[in-house]
């Protein structure tokens, strides 16, 4: 109930909207209504054989009724699809503001099948909300209470009758289809998470799938899955058919039971023939509103299911979050380390432990260590994607803290181990780094990340995931991209991992003349031109072992000497 009520209040700036084509939609109804019983007037009229003149009343309002229900049954549809189509917009882009700022940290436990899941189908479904849940029973009590009127000036009896089975229409059936059908909206929604989960891993990983001959067994899954959801919507489908005959047999009882209690009073001056088919007809045509009531309990259940799924991710408070006033981002961007420590929620042990370096501005300095050691987290930490709940993290002396998260992001270059490119072309791949740039100026980056061969492709397509590009492709697009940053500090996260050797040399050489004047960190566990660094931080197990210059180090006898050593066998030190 909570759920659905946070869900009522998103759709409240579009209440008159929804209240105008509620009131269409009851006169849609009505003109439907009317239209039969105008009908009926005319033959039954027509059959006592009487002037022509005599049926001009019910003819005109045959005509006035059938025109009004088209064209109010346009204008309801206009309305509803307008409201609805707002408000998924507004939910989408609400949806979109509130993840934003969860990512990294609070959305790694989701898979990203289910995000896209949530995003699509889970807001796709709320949007019956307003066209399936709440207008339907608001036009079925209208259409009741205008009945139970018009029976009413007939006779008590008859307007008791239609109430009675109005609600059992209305109430009724609609409970017991929904006591059939409890779960089958939510696990068909569930079903089509896990067939989502699936085809993602299909596509992503059908290289993975072939090579270990699970590809038949990821199939059977899927097939599976497709069976489960399958069956629930046969399911689905009975119960629709059980509540539309049994609504059905309820209007049959009805038009019986009402018959029985007007037809004595056929011989009082209140009721003939004629009124008497009149109110028959529309005794039919008033249970048309109640057909969609059990739908409606349906989408309640299914829509709930969905709003607790999204308020699952929205009501998760952001890792990190831009202090009330933000400091600029500082001219010297000396970065300080103090005793800092580290470790990811959940986790027992501690990814960083206290430890304590420093950069001065203009500093080139290198991580290394070995593989998990925590190198990658200090950068996550640098970029605000968690925060340092011990010791302390200081950017010009100010508490990282302090800055938005943006800001920092704006003033960060990274270029990381995993470089992600969008299904886009090359120029929109760049752009991120600089929406304003122009070609000459993607063509300058593209030839300082040495994919000068790229300038004349900058409307070519990337590929899904970049998978038309070689990983060392990639990684120089990611490189290209912080030559348009163009940020005071620049973080690289083994950022030519992948590079042959002779490229490898070039790129580095560019980066490097790219950081000149600027705070430089490079991140790796290849020891290659090391004395070009100002400093050297030696990381082992969450814990700095060693620090100082190349030639300090290597004079040592710890852990960069060894790692030198393993990785230069032959050469003497
Ligand atoms: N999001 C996360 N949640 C939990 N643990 C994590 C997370 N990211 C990293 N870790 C763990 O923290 C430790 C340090 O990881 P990190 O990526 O910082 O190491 P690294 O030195 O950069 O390693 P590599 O050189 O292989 O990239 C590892 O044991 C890793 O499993």
């Amino acid at each position: 109930m909570k759920t659905f009520l946070r869900l009522t209040a998103l759709v409240k700036p579009y209440f008159w909207w929804m209240a105008l084509a509620a009131l269409i939609g009851f006169a849609t109804t009505g003109s439907g209504i009317g239209l039969l019983m105008t009908s009926g007037y005319i033959i039954a009229k027509a059959a006592l054989q009487p002037p022509m003149s005599a049926l001009q009343l019910g003819i005109v309002g045959v005509r006035f009724f059938g025109l009004a229900r088209g064209a109010l049954r346009y204008a309801e549809r206009l309305l509803s699809h307008d409201a609805t189509f707002r408000i998924l917009t507004k939910l989408r882009l609400w949806f979109y503001d509130a993840i934003e700022p969860l990512a990294p940290a609070r959305l790694m436990h989701f898979r990203s099948g289910d995000l896209l899941q949530r995003v699509v189908d889970d807001i796709q479904s709320l949007e019956n909300i307003y066209t399936r849940v709440l207008v339907p029973p608001l036009t079925a009590l209208f259409i009741s209470a205008l009945m139970w009127f018009l029976l009413g000036s007939y006779s008590i009896e008859a307007s008791l009758l239609i109430l009675f089975f109005h609600l059992l229409a209305g109430i009724g059936v609609p409970l017991l289809a929904m006591r059939l059908s409890r779960g089958v909206s939510v696990g068909i929604m569930k079903q089509k998470t896990v067939q989502q989960l699936l085809s993602l891993d299909l596509f992503q990983g059908i290289g993975e799938l072939q090579i270990y001959g699970k590809l038949p067994e990821h199939l059977e899954a899927m097939r599976t899955a497709e069976a489960d959801k399958l069956r629930l919507q046969r399911k689905n489908a009975l119960i629709d058919g059980l509540h539309e005959s049994l609504t059905g047999l309820l209007m049959n009882a009805a038009v019986v039971a009402i018959l029985w209690a007007l037809i004595p009073k056929l011989s009082t001056p209140d009721m003939n023939g004629i009124s008497l088919t009149i109110v028959t007809l529309a005794v039919m045509a008033s249970f048309e509103p109640f057909l969609p009531l059990p739908a409606s309990l349906k989408h309640l259940e299914a829509d709930t299911h969905a709003g607790e799924r999204l308020f699952e991710i929205l009501d998760a408070k952001p890792e990190t979050i831009a202090p009330a006033a933000p400091l600029p981002f500082p001219k010297d961007p000396a970065i300080r380390a103090e005793n800092l420590s580290f470790s990811y929620p959940g986790s027992p042990v501690k990814t960083l432990d206290s430890l304590s370096f420093e950069t001065l501005p203009g500093d080139h300095i290198a991580i290394v260590g070995p593989s998990g050691a925590g190198k990658s987290t200090i950068t996550a930490l640098l970029m605000r994607f968690w925060n340092t709940p011990e010791g302390c993290l200081t950017i010009g002396g100010a508490d990282i803290g302090r800055f938005d998260p943006e800001e920092l992001r704006r003033n960060i270059a990274l270029v990381s181990q995993r470089t992600y490119l969008f299904a886009q072309t090359i120029r929109e791949n760049l752009l991120l780094a600089r929406p304003e740039a122009t070609d000459d100026e993607l063509k300058k980056a593209l030839a300082a990340a040495g994919l000068a061969r790229f300038s004349s492709k900058l409307d070519e397509w990337t590929g899904q995931h970049g998978m038309k590009l070689s990983g060392g492709e990639r990684q120089r697009i990611a490189i290209a991209r912080m030559v348009l940053q163009n940020a005071p500090v620049m973080i690289l996260d083994e950022a030519t991992a992948n590079l042959d050797g002779v490229t490898e040399k070039e790129v580095t050489e560019t980066l490097a003349a790219l950081g000149a004047g600027k705070t430089m960190i490079t991140i790796t566990h290849r020891l290659k031109a090391m004395d070009q660094y100002d400093a050297i931080v030696v990381l082992d197990k969450g814990k700095i072992v060693e620090q100082g210059s190349h030639e300090k180090l290597i004079q040592g006898n710890g852990l960069y000497r060894r790692m030198w050593e393993l990785q230069h066998t032959m050469e003497p030190v």
